[in-house]
């Protein structure tokens, strides 16, 4: 648990001596195209992923959060820019990108918990049906459901769908979890106590994370590093480091100024400025 006094946000400008990062986005933009329109979601959007961070893109509803997310995951191809994973060209999906949606209706219903846990094991070829099951079973365990093993997901609460998600999807071993809005259809104390357990679960196995969400609090709770996207075509606004926030620090002081400074930042223009003028300036120096 991060025990550390909670300081003032920074805004991240240079990585230099940083290494090689692990995602990497470079200069991204997201369109989608019909016979009657094209629809711009993301304009030249950059942002570096490290092996264990827990990176969340913030931004209004429709500046393109889950699109970026979606490319990320290989489902859409970028009209310009790169997103490569390891030095590699993203090109499609691929068992080493996993997401965890916020629809409860990503769980098969014909199979029960330990079967979700198993199916994407098994139609990767990772591992053959004992091994998937005693993997499963270790990832039930970890979420708390290791009872509920035999049940169908109609018989499990919202927030028991979603651990079951998690489960299914840590089961893979990603290079990178996705989530996208993994919590929003979650009343508030299941929401409260799922960052609580995901953050536990990230203590104890420092996954790489890239968490998508519009609430400020989610971000500063889930986050290591937020990138902050500028309304419809989405823009990066700033990016910052938010480790010194946990559930723990919810409520105080500190947060509530950090909350503030960035409502500030993604909704008013004059607030905006001088923190992308503070990125362009360290990212200069
Ligand atoms: N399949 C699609 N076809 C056409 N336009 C789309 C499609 N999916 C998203 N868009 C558009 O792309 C833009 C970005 O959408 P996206 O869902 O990525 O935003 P978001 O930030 O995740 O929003 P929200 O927080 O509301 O989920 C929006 O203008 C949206 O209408």
């Amino acid at each position: 648990m991060n025990t550390r006094k909670p300081q003032s946000l920074q805004v991240v400008g240079s990585h230099a001596g940083l290494p090689e990062p692990l995602l990497q986005v470079q200069d991204v933009s997201l369109e989608y195209r019909s016979a009657a329109r094209t629809v711009r979601a993301t304009h030249r959007v950059s942002f570096d992923v490290h092996r264990g961070d827990r990176f969340v893109l913030l931004g209004p509803s429709g500046c393109g959060k889950s699109s970026l997310l979606k490319a990320a995951a290989g489902f859409i191809a970028p009209v310009e820019g790169r997103i490569a994973l390891n030095g590699e060209t993203v090109s499609g999906p691929g068992p080493d990108r996993v997401v965890v949606f916020q629809e409860f209706d990503q769980l098969p219903p014909w199979k029960t918990v330990r079967e979700n846990v198993m199916f994407p094991l098994l139609a990767s070829r990772r591992l053959g049906r004992r091994d998937a099951e005693a993997r499963a079973l270790h990832w039930l365990e970890k979420v708390g459901l290791a009872p509920f093993a035999d049940a169908y997901p109609h018989t499990l609460s919202g927030g028991m769908k979603q651990r079951v998600a998690i489960a299914r999807a840590l089961a893979m071993q990603p290079e990178v979890l996705l989530m996208d809005e993994p919590f929003a259809a979650l009343d508030a104390l299941t929401r409260r106590k799922m960052q609580e357990e995901l953050q536990l679960l990230w203590e104890e196995l420092r996954f790489t994370l890239l968490f998508v969400t519009h609430s400020i609090e989610e971000a500063l709770v889930v986050g290591n590093r937020i990138l902050l996207l500028s309304p419809h075509p989405g823009q990066v606004r700033a990016e910052l480091n938010s480790h010194q926030f946990n559930l723990h620090s919810a409520g105080s002081d500190a947060f509530q100024r950090a909350t503030q400074r960035i409502h500030g930042m993604l909704f008013d223009e004059a607030a905006a400025a001088p923190a992308v003028q503070a990125l362009h300036r360290s990212a200069a120096s």
